[in-house]
């Protein structure tokens, strides 16, 4: 059978489509509590709102004595602590400080009540009479060196916004501000699907094959968008095992590779067509990549992919295509039992099997629908002038692999659709309109999503998955403070 007429659509169309495709998925995920330790590379279900005032009491901002009104101040003589330690960090209720007395105090301790300032070390003498002494340099200023409760927020008060990443950083105010856990938006589930049984997994190509390129490649990439990748499995060319793996597996997302195009052997749009699935997306005005595809499946009846037999779908003949998108493929799905008429949908991304095409296909259909269903905020392409001109395709967007130079958009070599060699060394992929673009012109280039994730490993789950499917003070300078 000829392969059915396609009218690919726009790029930008193309990642508009991907991002609504799965809002009703997004909004019905239920939060995930996790403890702070396997919270990093999240995002945030819920606003952070302080558990705690920061600082939760008045704290010394330096080592030296805390001191109560104008000197000179006399100095405890009673307990040898009291005398060479004074009050440290750690420290529970302190007894209040006359008018006129010192104490020596640690950064980080409890201020006692009365307390007017912090004296640093430095700045004072204590000569062993009993009195300690500021310098004449350093007037003592009422306040100083005490960051006082709540300086940094209240408790209640709204620290970051519900769809913030977890970074380190967010780690270490979570926990400042009294968390143990943190509400996060579940991780999309999502298995990978390697067709195409000229692909070897290991040693050099030979007798017309060739490495799988995309295996090591696709998981990691989805799981720096924020997936959690169930495994990654190889599939071979036939129609039969296409269509049981999609049919049956549990993944919120199941991303194919190759087998998109219509060659002899090219088994996704038979298999969507047997599904009843729903094409969102098939076939887009981009090069490379332009054979990719999204659609909208029925959930595997099942909860754990290969537990049980799938009975949730049905098989359909196939027929000609409707033209008007999104598309059915086939006869329409046989209506939802009544039973469980809103299950939520899961979705199939078709990567194409050229290397650089499938990179595109997931920046352009994958990046929007995981940034929807891990609720993150969509990027900002930065706009770049180019260092050269770059030939463009007459009706179609390219996406060409650039790194950065002074600012400007460098594009690289080897960014034929079966090369990964310029990708590889990329900082980006920069957007050029139909018919190209002039030297100087600026241009969006997408980020590559490394940055978000480089410190994100893998979860002890998802290596334990992986394995088993083998087939991834800077002070506040605050008015009562001096500079450090
Ligand atoms: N008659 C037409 N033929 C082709 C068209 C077309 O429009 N009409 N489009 C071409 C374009 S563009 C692309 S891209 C490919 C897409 O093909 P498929 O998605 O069906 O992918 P395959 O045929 O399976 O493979 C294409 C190419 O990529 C290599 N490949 C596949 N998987 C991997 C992998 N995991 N690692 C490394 N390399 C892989 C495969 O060996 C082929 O060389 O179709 C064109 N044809
Ligand atoms: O999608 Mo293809 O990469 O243009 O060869």
């Amino acid at each position: 059978m000829n392969p059915p007429h396609r009218s690919p659509i726009s790029w930008p169309d193309a990642r508009a489509i991907a991002a609504r495709a799965a809002v009703k998925e997004a909004v019905h995920a239920a939060p995930v509590m996790r403890p702070l330790f396997e919270a990093l590379g999240q995002v945030l279900a819920a606003p952070l709102a302080a558990l705690t005032d920061l600082p939760p009491f008045d704290t010394s901002a330096m080592d030296g004595w805390a001191l109560s009104g104008p000197g000179p101040w006399r100095l405890p003589t009673g307990t040898e602590d009291q005398n060479h330690q004074g009050i440290l960090a750690g420290h529970g209720e302190t007894v209040p400080l006359p008018d006129g007395h010192a104490v020596r105090i640690a950064t980080g301790a409890r201020v006692p009540p009365g307390a007017t300032a912090v004296l640093r070390s430095e700045y004072g003498t204590d000569a062993g009479d009993g009195w300690l002494h500021a310098s004449a340099a350093h007037p003592v200023v009422l306040g100083q060196d005490i960051r006082t409760r709540g300086q940094e927020c209240r408790s209640g008060d709204q620290l970051l916004p519900a769809g913030t990443l977890v970074t380190p950083a967010v780690l270490g105010l979570a926990a400042a501000a009294g968390y143990d856990e943190l509400p996060t938006v579940r991780r999309p589930r999502v298995e990978v699907l390697v067709l195409g049984d000229e692909l070897l997994t290991e040693g050099l190509p030979h007798d017309g094959r060739i490495r799988d390129a995309l295996g090591p490649m696709v998981g990691p990439w989805l799981r720096a968008l924020g997936a959690e990748v169930l495994g990654t499995r190889r599939l071979a060319d036939e129609a039969d095992v296409v269509y049981a793996a999609v049919a049956e597996s549990s993944a919120d997302v199941v991303v194919t590779t190759g087998g998109t195009a219509a060659g002899p052997v090219d088994h996704v749009h038979p298999t969507l067509r047997r599904l009843g699935a729903e094409l969102l997306v098939d076939g887009v005005a981009v090069r490379p990549g332009h054979p990719m595809l999204l659609a909208r499946l029925a959930r595997a009846n099942r909860e754990n992919s290969g537990n049980r037999e799938s009975s949730g779908n049905r098989e359909t003949p196939g027929s000609p295509e409707n033209a008007e998108a999104p598309k059915t493929v086939g006869p329409p799905a046989p209506p939802a039992p009544p039973e469980r008429p809103s299950r939520p949908a899961r979705h199939l991304v078709g990567l194409p099997g050229n290397p650089l095409a499938a990179v595109s296909g997931l920046l352009t259909l994958a990046e929007p629908l995981l940034r929807t269903l891990t609720g993150r905020p969509a990027p900002d392409p930065g706009p770049a002038p180019l260092a050269e001109a770059v030939q463009g395709h007459p009706r179609d967007t390219r996406l060409v692999p650039v790194t950065f130079r002074q600012d400007a958009a460098v594009p690289l070599r080897f960014n034929g659709p079966a090369m990964l060699r310029g990708i590889a060394a990329a900082d980006g992929l920069a957007v050029i309109p139909p018919g190209g673009a002039k030297r100087g012109t600026e241009v969006d280039v997408l980020d590559l999503p490394w940055s978000a994730s480089a410190a994100e490993q893998p979860s002890h789950a998802d290596q334990a998955r992986q394995r088993t499917a083998q087939a991834a003070d800077g002070e506040d300078i605050s008015p009562q403070e001096g500079p450090a």
